[in-house]
């Protein structure tokens, strides 16, 4: 079934007419159908046996090759699944840098031709990911998105009837008025959008998400098409998927390149849009891009701003469901962690004058609720493990012989040839028996480590979420800090009940996606704001 739960309920239907589809696919015959389906079946057998690749050993050498698919297949063409021991290779062995490339040729869409531009200021502009890492610029990003979590989560539900009056991310998760104090809406969409709005202010300011307020589904989409896209199919594609990439692509640029248009007019002391307003809130991380861009002399359409706008929401956004979901499922855990994160996420009565008072007030410590809440990084470890599924891909530069992991019962050495393509699935790892016990399960305490002190701590051990190598996540430490304060922000200010009181806690099957992957259903609940120390009293 077609996944469309972050499909707001009223909107317009923008997209292009299916009708063709349709038509299309009622003329399909069983004989076109079976043909579809043994055709490839045949080609791939018949590459195999014209290409004539050995399976076997390699010149004679002790190692041995490894099995790969015809290279024609897209994307996954010449690629392998192999163990971990590939990320341990130098760069000047199993490349990273020609998979960047590809990367923001086909999948970003940025020309080739600024191919020369990338090359000269390539160091310049990694080791600005570099910075983000570490403070001022993680600081000043996190402060940011802190206050804005310290903002958003209070106001998350408005409780109104009237359709007009909700907030973006409940009428794209489909709330329904219950009562003045109960809402009916969809946990994953509301949480995804929520942490949208989120980072992408934090990152590029708040008046990108006010001028261009598609922006977070038509990353979804340009995300979900990623695939397409990687392949090289162009946007006249008679693939409707496709075809929607292409668009929710085109539409990412024309925000961003409004946004470094406004920015170049600051730097130059010329006159910004009205709709930009002062851009003070632009994170200096964005300002410093901005800075080489100019310096390089890149034209606005050679920017490569999609590459971070991209990584910044997809992944965070469906892991905090996840983390979230995993919690309520288990009511005893939920209550632990509320106690643990209760010192740093504070839930505070707002001022009242007579009669009218303020909402309540949520004050988040994202430092502590990262270093002095293991139960609550364990958790956050834990569905990481479960639902970051990603793949880093190299290309291999000279001839190397790679052995296999030492655990392994039949441990041996494969043969890599110069030009081959290497995909490395972490999931493999992370979900393997031989290193995790009962790998399916959730597990809430598998991180925690006791240090020599007798306290409690945690530890990532050997997990890869983010990739590994060159490559690996530019985003790990803000994007944990963010989840594990949103995270305990929701938990400490709202009341989450499954909307199905028979059925209970489901916890859906995965859809995989770049990394973090998507829930196959979305999980409907109940969400009301908890009674707070101070209002117990009045209620009772
Ligand atoms: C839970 C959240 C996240 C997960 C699981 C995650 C995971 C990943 C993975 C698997 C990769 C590819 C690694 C490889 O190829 O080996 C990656 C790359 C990257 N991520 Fe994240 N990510 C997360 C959040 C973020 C955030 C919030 C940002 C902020 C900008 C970010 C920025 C990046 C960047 C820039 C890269 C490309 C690195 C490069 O090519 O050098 N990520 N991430």
């Amino acid at each position: 079934m077609e996944d469309d739960f972050h499909e707001p309920l009223t909107a317009h239907d923008s997209r292009p007419p299916f009708s063709i589809w349709q038509s299309i696919l009622t003329r399909l015959t069983p004989n076109i159908i079976l043909a579809l389906f043994l055709g490839p079946i045949l080609i791939v057998f018949l590459t195999r046996y014209l290409s004539e690749r050995s399976l076997g050993n390699d010149d004679g050498k002790k190692a041995r090759r490894v099995w790969m698919p015809p290279y024609w297949i897209p994307f996954v063409g010449h690629g392998i699944d192999f163990p971990g021991s590939v990320m341990s290779q130098k760069e000047s062995v199993v490349q990273f840098r020609p998979m960047a490339r590809t990367d923001y040729n086909k999948f970003f869409g940025i020309p080739k031709s600024s191919k020369a531009k990338y090359d000269k200021c390539w160091d310049e502009l990694n080791s600005l990911f570099g910075y983000f890492m570490k403070d001022p610029q993680l600081g000043d990003v996190l402060k940011r998105s802190n206050s804005l979590l310290e903002q958003t989560i209070p106001q998350m539900i408005s409780f109104v009837d009237s359709e007009i009056d909700l907030q973006p991310w409940e009428r794209y998760a489909s709330a329904r008025y219950i009562s003045n104090n109960e809402t009916e809406i969809y946990l994953c969409a509301m949480m995804r959008d929520v942490m949208g709005h989120t980072s992408v202010s934090a990152m590029f300011g708040s008046a990108l998400m006010e001028a261009y307020p598609d922006l977070l589904h038509d990353t979804y989409s340009f995300d979900k098409g990623m695939y397409y896209l990687l392949a090289g199919l162009p946007w006249f594609t008679p693939w409707p998927p496709a075809i929607m990439a292409h668009m929710a692509r085109s539409n990412l640029w024309a925000a961003l390149d409004d946004q470094q248009r406004a920015l170049d007019a600051l730097a130059e002391g010329k006159p910004v849009g009205y709709s930009w307003g002062q851009l003070d809130d632009v994170s200096e991380f964005i300002m410093k891009r901005n800075e080489v861009y100019r310096k390089h002399n890149f034209e606005i359409k050679e920017r490569g701003e999609l590459s971070v706008l991209w990584p910044l929401i997809i992944n965070s956004s469906l892991l905090v469901y996840w983390q979230l979901l995993y919690i309520l499922a288990d009511p005893e855990l939920a209550d632990k962690i509320r106690a643990e994160v209760a010192p740093y996420a504070i839930v505070e009565q707002g001022e009242s004058i007579g009669k009218i008072s303020e909402a309540p007030k949520l004050k988040l410590d994202h430092e502590s609720l990262s270093k002095r809440c293991p139960h609550l990084r364990s958790t956050y470890l834990e569905a990481l493990r479960l639902t970051s599924k990603p793949w880093s891909v190299r290309k291999v530069a000279s001839d190397v012989t790679i052995s296999q992991d030492k655990m392994s019962d039949a441990a041996a050495s494969y043969m890599l040839h110069k030009g081959e393509y290497i995909t490395l699935p972490h999931e493999l790892h992370m979900t393997d028996p031989k290193y995790f016990q009962d790998p399916d399960k959730f597990e809430p305490e598998r991180f925690l480590v006791t240090k020599e002190d007798g306290t409690l701590s945690t530890d990532a051990g050997t997990i890869r979420p983010y990739g590994g190598g060159p490559s690996m996540c530019k985003g790990r430490i803000f994007a944990e800090r963010e989840c594990l304060a949103a995270v305990a922000g929701v938990l400490m200010f709202w009341d989450i009940k499954a909307v199905d009181k028979k059925a209970g806690w489901v916890i859906p099957k995965q859809l995989k996606m770049s990394a973090v992957s998507k829930p196959a259903q979305d999980t409907r609940v109940r969400i009301k704001r908890r009674v707070f120390d101070w209002e117990k009293d009045t209620i009772l």
